[in-house]
Order: structure tokens, then C-alpha cells, then sequence
């Protein structure tokens, strides 16, 4: 929703045809052997130069990368002693050798590009280029993922063709490669590594503890989990334990630090680092309320222990998020500037919503309300489950953004979606607790694999991934308010130039909530944090409805306004906009004739908001104001609200005789009485009425109730109002 498509420009549609057309050539070779290929050491030199190039490369230039998706295969779901072993010698091309493994030794150093690369041999010393995705990034990891020397099982391996011309085993699932450390006793010997001297439970913790200090986690993980593979006493297991439980905080494993900590942490005398560890575990695991009781246990046991203190601050702060929907908005701005990535350190809440069938898409399911809410009430306000940040220069932009060519759904985006399903699928990977939120979003009618597990690792399927982040990710400024200002006409504007949404997040929670052109919901951002208010006042049991894809403003037929929804999610609008926009004769009628009706727009409410209509009135009202034309501008500003729905009492200035007091007695409100469809121009029309009750001299209760209004609308907008004073401070 809000993604940067570019599925219609030219020049990346001709790129797609090529990557089809080269597709379909390999695909007719489907079960054949390869032609022979370079001789071994050719091959590893050549390696070797590239990745000496890749090094050596001139830092300072950057070129937008692209990606591929291939045809979605399914991960290995059988366990490894029940496939058989293959040589790459026995290997066809565009196939998966489903039953088989291949077991391998990487005899070059790793290059980066979208996947990880090395050259691997297998027993007879015969090569293959082997390709491994979604792994770690550069980012997260010092360390090396394809060690030279290191050996892996590829699981029902898939060789194919590669876009340079050569060919490649392709591992595009997590599960699908096994690191195997170097004591495994599937290495056959010839490949064994000399043994650490004394091989020892104390020899690995040191080499652990000398990892961990070099910020090599997934070393120190490695050599720990050898040290309790050496039986240690009691008291070392438990300390090997709490090392390794500390080093998987560091890779964001929580699940397996929480594991790890457990049995300390539950013992008659838990050790303090154990329930420390266990708290940080929690927290990371948005588990607030159990955090809390975590360290406050701890702080009984040990009062002195200053960092569960601040870690208890923290803890209730997010409870205080998570349970009542009290966030300091003001703190949140503050942070999505100076964090790079905007990612902040908050909870998320649910709010009066709970998930249903829905009335709007068939057999799915949708977000309702569970009590009534009024316009502007916060219905959640949600953490990204993963967001893939673009900065806001041309140089951050290249090197962030990456073009999404997907060959099986003819979709071409342009932004950060490639690292969004390479942080969603390790997110996933990583802790398996988090993975149901997002495995069980909308996938349309992709199959995945049943199993969760295999030889007791997480099985994370990348297409089933890549499909939910296509059908259910958001595109999104760094704050909402920064981004409509920057749009926004003079004085309001900050920048001449509208900024496309290369940033991208999941918010899982959000995800349920169906999409209708005449919405009753609004999502805002604020980093990484999402904001849904109700913008309308909501009986309990409505189904909520945001924007997927904003309703033009521009008159345009019904077919060009589908366009993007059903190119993108497989459905065409019904709501009261698209009805209209399909029935109404012609555009110009629309727009223009209808709204003239006898002088006045025809009521509203009562056909369909029509947003090129109230962008008009919207603009007559700004030039009434310039003018020192306050009647008239009240009017527009009214119109213009009509327009999108509004149903409003009171509040006009017309009626009123020339030079007297307007708008005061007993008659003196603007009420309303229905609320319309939340565009940004609306919190525009309020002031431009709050301004012309001022300036007509009208009684003060009518300014003071737009304002009121204008602040509702821009919280619904911008998902707070602790900034309405500082934006628009500069109406008189
Ligand atoms: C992000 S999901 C929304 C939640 C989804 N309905 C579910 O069951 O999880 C997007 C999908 O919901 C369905 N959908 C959303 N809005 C719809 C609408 N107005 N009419 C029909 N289907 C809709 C489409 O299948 C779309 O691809």
C-alpha cells in the first residue's frame, strides 16, 4: 500500500520481458546436464578476482540494484537423514533434486550482492557457484556467513541457469542450508579440520568469550554451543549458558536466549545475570508485563543492580503504551529525526478492534470495532514488525533502494521492498514466536508447506514471505506531518518537491484492515510506528476501511481508478466513490455540472464525496481568505467539506446582514453532524473557517469549535496533535 510502483515505466517493463524471455530459454532446458564448464581452478580464479574487484571498488559510486524473483518453489521439509546424498556431477539443470543433498566445502572467501556467493566444492573436487539468500546482511554481521573451508548440506538442492549466463546452485529458503561446525561427523575426513588443543568445555567458552569481545556473535554462539557439546560440570554449563544467551541477545535471538537463561533464571536462586538476560529477553520480545515482573524480582533480590532499574523505566513505560495507548507523541517526532533508522524503541497497542470475517472481502477476514468509538479516538498504534528505512539523500536513495521485478506477478516496484522480505524472513527465522503474526497474514491463493519445523530448526518459506510483503506491506514518509508539509501549499510548504514512498514496513495488526475509497479509518507514520485513528464517529461492531490506494483527486474514469488495486491485490472497489465514479456519465459531469446545480453543491453526503469538487471550493476558500473575503471563504471552506461528506450545522456566514455582528446568539454553532472522508485539505478548510469567524467578527464559540474540529482532523491525519500548535502557528 503506497509502494513506489513502476510496474508501467517503460524501462523496467522491457527489463522484465528480457528476464521472462531469458527464463523461458532456461526453462527448455529443463532436465538436461550442463555443457562442460570452465576447468576448477579457472573457476576459483575467476571468483577470486571478482571478489578482490568488489573490495578494491570506488566506494563513492552507487547504482541502483535490481532483483529478480524466480518462480516460487517450496523449502525442504524432510529431514536430512532422509535424503539421499548427490554429487554435482549428478546434477540437471532447473530442477529440484527433491530427496537429495549435497554436501559441500566452500574453497573461496564469500562475495556480496543481493545473495551471499562462494565457490564450493563437493567430495570428487568437482565445483559449483553457490548462491545463499536471505542471510544476515553486511549491516548486522561483521562476520563472514559462506566461510572458506566451511562446510554445508544444501537441502533438495535447485541448479539453474544464472542472469550472467553461467549456472548455480540457488538457495533461496533459510532452512535450506545447513552450516555444519567443525565437529559434525557427517564431514568426511579428508576435509576435517585440525582440532583446538585439549578440545576442552573451558578451551570453547574462552574461544567463545575471545569471539564475543570481537563482536563475532555468530562465532561466539558456534564455540559455545561446542563448549556444552564438551558435557561441562554444572556450574560451567551454567555459565556457558548465560555467555551463549547473551550473545543471541546481540543477534536479536530472543527466543533462544530466553531458552538458554531459562532453567538459571527458574532455579531456587536465580542468578542475577540470569534474570537480567531473561528481562532483556522479554523486552525484546515485546512481552512488557512479564519483563516488569522479571525485573522486579530481580530488583528485590539485588536493590543495587542500577541497570534494572532503567531497564524497569523503560519496561513500564511500554506497558503503559501497550495497555492504555499513552505514548508521548511529542518524543516520538523527536526520535524518527534523529534515528537513522527512524526505529523506535516503543510498543504497540491494540485498541476497541478485534479481527473478523469481513463484509467487504469475500471469505477473508477484516477489523472491526469492539465498542463505539468517536472520530479522532487512536484504534492502534502499532510497532513494525519490519521496516526497511531509505534515506533522504540522492546518495542514500541509490544505495538503499533496489527495482523489484517479480516474473510471476509481472509487479515492478521501486524502493526498499528487497530488504523488507530480507528482514521479514529473518525476523521470522530468527524468533519463532514472532513468526505467526506475520505467516498467517493474507497470502492470496500462494500454498506453503504445513511443516514449521525441520530437524529442529524454524522453516521459513521466502515466497510465502515475499507474497505476504507484496499483498500486505505499507510504503511510508518518515512522519506523516513531514510529509504532507513538505507538499503542502505556501506558507505550510517546507519543499517544492513531493517525495515518493521508498521506505516500507509490516505492520502485521494493521494488515486486517480491508480497503475502501470512502474509509472510515486513517493510518499515519511516525518512524516505524504506525497510527490508526477512526475518522468518523464509529458504532461498535463497523468494519474499518483504509485507503490502499488514495482515490485520485483528479477526475478519471472507473476503470483507470481500479487499476491499481487490481493490479496490486486482486479486487475492485465497491464503495459509495467507486459506484459513482461507475456510474456517472461522464467525468466533466462529475466534476464540474453537478456541483454548479442551482448555485450550490448538491448535498454531498447524499451521492458520494467527490474530491476534485471539494479541492476546487477548497482553493476559492484560500483566495476568498487572501482577499479579505471572509463570508465567501467560510462558505467554499464549507462546500469544500461538503464535498467529501461532511454533513455540517450551522457555521455559514451568509445569511447574515452586511455589517453586523455574524454568527451570534442563539445560533451561533457549527456542529458535525456526520464526519466525511479524512483527506489532509480538511484540517485546511477548519482553519480557513476558524479564520473567518475571526475576521467577520463572529462570536468566539464558532472559531473555538473549528479549531477544535481543525485539531481532530489533524490528528486523524497525522496520527497526534501535540504539533498543531507548532504547524499551524502561523494562522492569525
Ligand atoms: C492486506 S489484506 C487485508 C486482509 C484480508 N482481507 C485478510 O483476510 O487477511 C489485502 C487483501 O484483502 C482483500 N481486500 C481488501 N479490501 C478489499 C475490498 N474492498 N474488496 C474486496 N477484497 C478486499 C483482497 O484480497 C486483498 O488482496
Amino acid at each position: 500500500m503506497d509502494t513506489h510502483d513502476v510496474s508501467e515505466t517503460p524501462q523496467f517493463l522491457e527489463l522484465l520481458k528480457k528476464q521472462q524471455l531469458n527464463l523461458r530459454d532456461a526453462q527448455s532446458r529443463k532436465g538436461q546436464k550442463p555443457p562442460p564448464g570452465k576447468p576448477r581452478w579457472e573457476t576459483i580464479l575467476h571468483f577470486r578476482l571478482q571478489v578482490a574487484e568488489n573490495i578494491t571498488r570506488d566506494k563513492n559510486l552507487y547504482y541502483m540494484a535490481s532483483s529478480f524473483v524466480p518462480p516460487p518453489y517450496l523449502p525442504c521439509v524432510t529431514p536430512v537423514q532422509q535424503l539421499s546424498k548427490v554429487l554435482i556431477g549428478d546434477l540437471v539443470l532447473e530442477t529440484h533434486h527433491r530427496g537429495k543433498y549435497l554436501l559441500l566445502r566452500c574453497v573461496t572467501p564469500q562475495d556480496r550482492m543481493t545473495a551471499v556467493l562462494a565457490i564450493a566444492e563437493d567430495e570428487k573436487g568437482d565445483v559449483i557457484l553457490l548462491q545463499v539468500y536471505h542471510q544476515e546482511q553486511a549491516s548486522e554481521t561483521p562476520e563472514d556467513i559462506l566461510v572458506e573451508g566451511g562446510v554445508v548440506i544444501v537441502k533438495e538442492p535447485y541448479f539453474k541457469a544464472t542472469s550472467s549466463g553461467g549456472y548455480g546452485l540457488r538457495v533461496d529458503h533459510v532452512s535450506d542450508i545447513v552450516f555444519l561446525p567443525a565437529n559434525d561427523k557427517r564431514i568426511p575426513e579428508i576435509w576435517q579440520r585440525p582440532s583446538l588443543r585439549g578440545d576442552t568445555a573451558t578451551t570453547w567458552k574462552t574461544k567463545g568469550n575471545a569471539s564475543f569481545n570481537a563482536s563475532r556473535y555468530r562465532a561466539a554462539i558456534a564455540a559455545y554451543t561446542r563448549a556444552l557439546d564438551c558435557s561441562p560440570m554444572a556450574e560451567e554449563r551454567q555459565t556457558i549458558l548465560l555467555n551463549r544467551a547473551l550473545a543471541f541477545l546481540k543477534t536479536k535471538a530472543f527466543d533462544a536466549a530466553l531458552a538458554d537463561v531459562e532453567p538459571a533464571a527458574t532455579s531456587s536462586k536465580p542468578p542475577e545475570k540470569a534474570l537480567f538476560r531473561k528481562a532483556q529477553a522479554l523486552y525484546g520480545l515485546q512481552c512488557f508485563r512479564e519483563c516488569c515482573d522479571v525485573i522486579t524480582a530481580l530488583r528485590l533480590a539485588y536493590p543495587n543492580n542500577g541497570a534494572a532499574k532503567d531497564l524497569l523505566d523503560l519496561a513500564i513505560g511500554r506497558l503503559a503504551e501497550q495497555t492504555y495507548g499513552r505514548y508521548n507523541f511529542k518524543d516520538l517526532r523527536a526520535e524518527a529525526s534523529r534515528l537513522r533508522p527512524p526505529h523506535l524503541d516503543r510498543a504497540t497497542y491494540i485498541g476497541p478492534v478485534c479481527i473478523k470475517p469481513s463484509g467487504i472481502s469475500p471469505g477473508g477476514r477484516g477489523m472491526f470495532t469492539n465498542k463505539a468509538v468517536a472520530a479522532g479516538d487512536l484504534l492502534l498504534c502499532e510497532k513494525a514488525f519490519a521496516h526497511a528505512f531509505v534515506g533522504e539523500s540522492d546518495k542514500a536513495k541509490l544505495e538503499d533502494m533496489t527495482i523489484l521485478l517479480d516474473t510471476a506477478t509481472d509487479r515492478i516496484t521501486m524502493g526498499a521492498q528487497p530488504e523488507l522480505i530480507n528482514m521479514t524472513i529473518r525476523r521470522a527465522y530468527t524468533n519463532p514466536s514472532l513468526a505467526p503474526a506475520v505467516t498467517g497474514l493474507h497470502h492470496g491463493t500462494y500454498q506453503p508447506v504445513e511443516a514449521d519445523s525441520v530437524d529442529g530448526e524454524p522453516v521459513v518459506d521466502s515466497f510465502l514471505i515475499r507474497r505476504i510483503v507484496a499483498l500486505n506491506s505499507f510504503g511510508c514518509p518518515l512522519t506523516s506531518r513531514d510529509e504532507y508539509l513538505r507538499a503542502a501549499p505556501e506558507p505550510l510548504s517546507t519543499s517544492k518537491s513531493k517525495s515518493a514512498f521508498h521506505s516500507c514496513g509490516v505492520w502485521p495488526t494493521a494488515s486486517y484492515i480491508n480497503h475502501s475509497c470512502d474509509s472510515n479509518a486513517h493510518r499515519a507514520f511516525i518512524g516505524d510506528m504506525m497510527m490508526v485513528r477512526a475518522t468518523r464517529n464509529l458504532p461498535v461492531d463497523t468494519e474499518l476501511t483504509f485507503w490502499y490506494h488514495p482515490p485520485s483527486t483528479d477526475p478519471v474514469p472507473y476503470l483507470e481508478e481500479q487499476r491499481p488495486l487490481l493490479r496490486s491485490w486482486g479486487f475492485m472497489c465497491k464503495c459509495a466513490i467507486c459506484r459513482d465514479l461507475r456510474d456517472s456519465p461522464t467525468t466533466v459531469f462529475r466534476a464540474l455540472i453537478l456541483p454548479l446545480e442551482g448555485g450550490t453543491v448538491k448535498k454531498a453526503a447524499a451521492v458520494a464525496p467527490r474530491l476534485a469538487v471539494s479541492e476546487l471550493q477548497l482553493f476559492l476558500a484560500r483566495a476568498y481568505e487572501q482577499r479579505m473575503r471572509p463570508v465567501e471563504s467560510a462558505r467554499q471552506a464549507l462546500a469544500s467539506l461538503e464535498s467529501v461528506g461532511f454533513v455540517i450545522a450551522g457555521g455559514d456566514l451568509t445569511s447574515q446582514p452586511a455589517g453586523a455582528a455574524v454568527g451570534g446568539g442563539a445560533g451561533a454553532v457549527v456542529k458535525v453532524r456526520e464526519w466525511g472522508l479524512m483527506v489532509d485539505h480538511v484540517i485546511d478548510c477548519w482553519m480557513f473557517l476558524r479564520n473567518a469567524y475571526r475576521r467577520a467578527g463572529a462570536a468566539p464559540e464558532l472559531a473555538a469549535a473549528a479549531e477544535g474540529y481543525a485539531k481532530t482532523s489533524y490528528r486523524v491525519c497525522f496520527g497526534e496533535d501535540e504539533t498543531f500548535e507548532e504547524t499551524y502557528g502561523y494562522f492569525p
